[in-house]
């Protein structure tokens, strides 16, 4: 399988969106007597997250099930308010309770969800669906003629074509990915500049998700489209990601140029995901979406009471004293000389591959075997 061709990100590529330090923490329903004597619970869902989604690139979000991943794109398109942290639009904070404000963000930020069966109404057509989403975003043209024009642009975008042949059908008229094609199209209704794509091929026949990851390539670069592609799946995060972030436990533990977090994996939680996930072509045809999911070497935490330190040391094969007491900060780790080139210069102040992880502190004990190849 051939890896992502997009270059480096240029040092001024423009972040379109950005979170820092965002956090929610869901409230914990008490029943009973609990309601009375325990202390309000949270769960820690999504803590410190700080990440930017630039024109033109596609960054992946990795991680095992209730990682938190779907609650980082669900708090960016502003369908959840944040227990903390900024989310900045053109460096602009933006908080969007509803109404007008709400509809203004989202025109410039959309969101794709894993099943586009139960994201379009099984009674209405796909001429129904898109053209509500035209109109709602003010892109439907002048008269009957400007709307089928725009409806049959979108149908094409998203390589549905001829468009006459599906606008009439209903949803369970085509496949799975004609359906999440439609989708997509719905979403590029608003003409935006961001794109959240939470899981959007792992509901998919395994022989049709690399058609639709293709399409998502293709308008990212047609379009410069700034996308968030959340996955399980490291291996399809290198074959289509510019960059990829790791998450675990609600945090974010490894991130940078996605050539180098899948080929040399620094974060020993990164190690384990690639080590049980080590077919890159199994995208295109091998297992099910549930193969992709991890659940070698151990247990997730309880994420009402995470563990102190860092959040992966009771799994850990590294764990040091410091881990179980103290939270990792961001480590900057040296590219290796033959993907130098590959990866490119910093883009302004960051790192193109950083874990937060105590093992890269140059201050303090040597690197365990193991952990050296991005050394
Ligand atoms: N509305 C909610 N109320 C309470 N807890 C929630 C809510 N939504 C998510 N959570 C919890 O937050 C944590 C993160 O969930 P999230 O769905 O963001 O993870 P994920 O990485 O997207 O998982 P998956 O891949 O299974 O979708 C989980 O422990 C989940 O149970």
């Amino acid at each position: 399988m051939s890896q992502t061709s997009s270059p480096p990100a240029p040092p001024d590529s423009e972040t379109v969106l950005e979170a820092d330090g965002l956090t929610k923490h869901f409230a914990v329903r008490k029943s009973g007597r609990q309601a009375m004597t325990r202390a309000p619970r949270v769960v820690h869902a999504v803590d410190d997250v700080t990440l930017k989604l630039r024109r033109g690139r596609v960054t992946a979000l990795v991680g095992e099930s209730g990682s938190g991943k779907s609650t980082v794109a669900r708090l960016l398109a502003q369908l959840y308010p944040r227990t903390g942290g900024d989310i900045r639009l053109h460096g602009k904070s933006v908080t969007v309770k509803g109404g007008r404000r709400f509809r203004a963000y989202n025109r410039k930020v959309q969101m794709i969800f894993q099943d586009p069966f139960a994201s379009l109404n099984p009674v209405h057509t796909i001429r129904y669906h898109l053209t509500r989403a035209l109109r709602i975003h003010g892109n439907a043209g002048k008269g009957a003629d400007g709307l089928q024009q725009a409806l049959e642009q979108l149908l094409e975008r998203v390589q549905l074509t001829p468009a006459t042949r599906y606008l009439d059908k209903f949803p369970h008229e085509l496949s799975g990915g004609q359906r999440q094609r439609v989708a997509i199209a719905r979403a590029l209704a608003a003409d935006p500049e961001a794109l959240l794509a939470d899981e959007p091929v792992s509901m998919l026949d395994v022989s049709i998700r690399l058609g639709v990851l293709n399409l998502l390539r293709d308008l990212k670069e047609r379009l410069s489209l700034a996308i968030l592609y959340i996955t399980h799946d490291i291996a399809s995060a290198r074959y289509f990601a510019d960059d990829t972030m790791v998450m675990y436990a609600g945090r974010m533990v490894e991130g940078g140029s996605s050539e180098v977090v899948t080929q040399h994996p620094a974060h020993p939680y990164t190690q384990l995901l690639i080590n049980s996930a080590p077919d890159p072509d199994r995208i295109l045809g091998e297992g099910t979406p549930d193969d992709t999911e991890d659940t070698s070497g151990g247990e997730p935490p309880s994420l009402i009471d995470p563990p102190s330190g860092c959040r992966f040391n009771p799994r850990c094969p590294h764990a040091m004293e410091i881990c179980r007491t103290e939270l990792p900060p961001r480590f900057d780790i040296p590219v290796p000389v033959e993907l130098s080139a590959t990866v490119g210069a910093p883009v302004g102040e960051e790192s193109p591959h950083w874990a937060a992880c105590w093992l890269f502190d140059q201050t303090r004990a040597t690197v365990p075997a193991g952990t050296e190849a991005s050394q």
